[in-house]
């Protein structure tokens, strides 16, 4: 058999070599990872660009996580207290917390980008404990706006992109809203990574306004307008290209249906993700002296 398998791998094309390495390949961001583990070198690995290049693949996670979740109508039974008579809380709020207790188990949370809705009681870990690099200040690893990004997304975003109804599938709307939620999440506190990156990069100019506990100062430093612009015009554009439905024939028509609406996916940017990205990142530096 394995003169079979060299068999057919020789007469396999040279490019599904190629194919077949870089898909396999690890993402930039655990390749970065895992060259600052092997080097021992964390904190000299980490830089602007490389925080940047993850905030451009999370983009890639949360379009296709509202274009799984716009698939379902409002379903406003799922978030209703009263739906679930006596239990005092809305089915989403059980499913988030019971799947965050799975997650707990797992270890999802040992890794410093995730952050966890409910994390009142979660279970310990049952795998053994993965040595992630500690790249973030210790007092400022612990800032967490998840009630903030929890009430946005049930009261202003999802209204805006689900259509109005009830279809009865709510486990699944929920397990859509749960993946829409961590990868909101997870872009928002990257913040963290973002801001000690700035930090490390000029700390005589951050430590006088962290000193100062100036807030205004910290945001003007950390903000670049034209780096949001064209997160905001990228964005928008992932949103029409992949949320085309796809065809063998080439199509005519110019007025394509997008499955998610690319102006709102543009304004999650606009008005919530960026925002509280910066605000995560002023509430980390000033930590970050501590
Ligand atoms: O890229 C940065 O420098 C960031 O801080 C991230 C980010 C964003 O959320 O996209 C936030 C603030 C900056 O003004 C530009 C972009």
């Amino acid at each position: 058999s394995v003169c079979k398998l060299s068999q057919l791998l020789r007469r396999l094309p040279h490019n599904i070599f190629i194919f077949i390495s870089s898909s396999l390949a690890p993402s930039p961001r655990l390749s970065y990872f895992r060259s600052c583990r092997d080097s021992g070198e964390v904190s000299s690995q980490i830089s602007l660009k490389s925080v940047r290049e993850a905030l451009i693949r999370l983009e890639d996670s949360i379009v296709f996580s509202l274009i799984e979740r716009a698939r379902h109508p409002y379903n406003a039974p799922a978030y209703d207290r009263l739906y679930l008579k006596s239990s005092g809380s809305s089915l989403a709020e059980l499913f988030v917390k019971e799947a965050e207790h799975l997650h707990a188990k797992a270890g999802r949370y040992e890794n410093p980008e995730e952050v966890p809705f409910f994390p009142e009681d979660l279970p310990s870990p049952l795998v053994p404990s993965y040595n992630y690099p500690q790249v973030l200040h210790p007092a400022g690893a612990s800032v967490n706006i998840t009630k903030t990004i929890w009430n946005m997304y049930f009261n202003e975003l999802l209204p805006l992109f689900t259509a109005e109804g009830d279809d009865g599938n709510y486990a699944s709307t929920l397990a859509s809203d749960l993946v829409c939620l961590q990868a909101i999440s997870r872009r928002i506190h990257y913040g963290k990574f973002v801001a000690e990156v700035k930090f490390r990069d000029a700390p005589l100019d951050y430590s006088s306004a962290i000193n100062n506990k100036d807030k205004d100062a910290l945001m003007k430093m950390l903000t670049f307008e034209r780096v949001e612009e064209m997160v905001k015009r990228r964005v928008e554009k992932k949103a029409m290209i992949f949320g085309q439905e796809v065809t063998i024939e080439d199509k005519e028509d110019d007025n394509v249906d997008c499955k998610v609406n690319p102006s709102v996916v543009s304004r999650l940017y606009g008005d919530w993700i960026i925002p509280l990205t910066k605000l995560v990142e002023v509430d980390y530096l000033l930590r970050r002296l501590e």
